[in-house]
């Protein structure tokens, strides 16, 4: 019997002005466990049986179905493109998941990275994490949650530039990527298998002082909504505008000290908060209130990933900021939890016991 278990940090993507580009991984983790027992047969669908202890106080009903939740059904395309139909006879797979759904701490890119580093170990594939990355990019289609979850810390991330013929095997749409469920039926199709080298990382320095808060609203807001309120085109000064603090924010967060005025000018960003703020009640009075002048110990603000989850750097008084952004949201009939969080540098991780 081979028994593993593999370990996944969430992670908070833009970080202000890196729209889908700038990623950080943080220490709250997803954690798979893994047992596979090498019976001659199994009567489970797709010789898998699913369990899911909810630590996120999330609603949503995580499916069971190894057809349809979306870490084993990633897994099952990693190994589909490696004629392996299903899971070796008998996986159990026990998901202890602490992330919130849908805030914004990208849960669907860390249940991604699952998936994959599942269907590499099960099927003993022997894929790297960076051809990993480019199975992911197959089905979440921007690189900052997904790499930082992957590789840890605080990332810059892109994708290649391809050929045509490789542009048209990443434009594949999802549903043919991830097909529907087939009822435990196994259809035969071979998934379409990813370019190679689709998207890149770079690891930046972060500096040692700073502290991530997250302020998690009680609310949701599905990152598919959050990206339909953005614009097809943007005007030439607010890409300016973006371009020159997403230069400085690699230098402004991995210096230490920490220099406040330069970090919260850093973190300026005029490419998806502010339409984002129509979805979320509150978002622009925190980012005009809450400066390094006006909170002591602060460094930064922003909207986590799609939101509606915001995240203050700081260096102190934690409580104290966390306290004066629950407050507003209060103000607007909305209750929030809080975390403290800090970078998870290794990424993702797979301990065989
Ligand atoms: N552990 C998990 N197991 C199965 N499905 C999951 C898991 N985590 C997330 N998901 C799926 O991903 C969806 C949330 O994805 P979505 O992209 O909307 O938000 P997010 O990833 O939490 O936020 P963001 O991308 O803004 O950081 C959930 O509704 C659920 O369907
Ligand atoms: N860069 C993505 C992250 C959310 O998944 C966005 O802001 O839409």
């Amino acid at each position: 019997m081979a028994s593993f278990v593999i370990k996944i940090p969430c992670s908070s993507a833009n970080i202000g002005p890196g729209f889908d580009v700038i990623g950080l991984a943080l220490s709250l983790h997803l954690d798979i466990h893994v047992t596979v027992e090498a019976k001659p047969s199994s009567q489970l669908p797709f010789n898998c049986a699913i369990t899911y202890e909810d630590q996120s106080k999330s609603v949503e009903q995580i499916s069971l179905d190894p057809e349809v939740n979306l870490i084993t059904r990633v897994a099952l395309y990693v190994l589909r493109c490696h004629n392996q139909r299903a899971f070796p006879v008998e996986t159990k797979v026990h998901i202890v998941n602490p992330i919130p759904l849908g805030r914004g701490l990208g849960s669907s890119g860390t249940a991604v990275v699952a998936g994959v580093m599942l269907g590499n170990e099960v099927g003993k594939l022997g894929l790297s994490k960076e051809r990993l990355l480019d199975y992911c990019l197959m089905i979440e289609r921007h690189p900052d949650n997904v790499a930082a979850s992957l590789f840890g810390g605080f990332v810059g991330t892109y994708l290649n530039e391809l050929k045509p013929e490789d542009v048209a095997r990443k434009e594949i749409p999802l549903s043919e990527v991830l097909p529907a469920p087939a009822g435990g039926v196994d259809t035969g199709i071979k998934p379409p298998e990813p370019p190679m080298a689709i998207g890149h990382y770079r690891k930046f320095n972060w500096a040692p002082e700073i502290k991530a808060i997250a302020i998690i609203p009680n609310f949701v807001v599905p990152t598919a909504n959050a990206r339909n309120v953005l614009p097809e085109t943007y005007s030439r000064a607010d890409v300016v505008f973006n371009l020159q603090r997403a230069a400085l924010l690699p230098a402004a967060l991995g210096s230490s000290p920490p220099d406040p005025d330069m970090i919260f000018l850093a973190m300026q960003d005029k490419v998806h908060q502010p339409y984002r703020k129509t979805l979320i009640p509150g978002l622009t009075e925190i980012l005009q209130f809450m400066t390094p002048a006006t909170q002591p110990g602060l460094l930064g603000i922003c909207l986590s990933g799609a939101g509606p989850t915001i995240l203050a750097l700081a260096t102190d008084r934690f409580t104290e900021i966390a306290d004066r952004i629950i407050a507003q949201f209060a103000s607007n009939g909305i209750s929030c939890q809080w975390k403290l969080l800090e970078p998870a540098q290794d990424g993702a991780t797979v301990t065989y016991n």
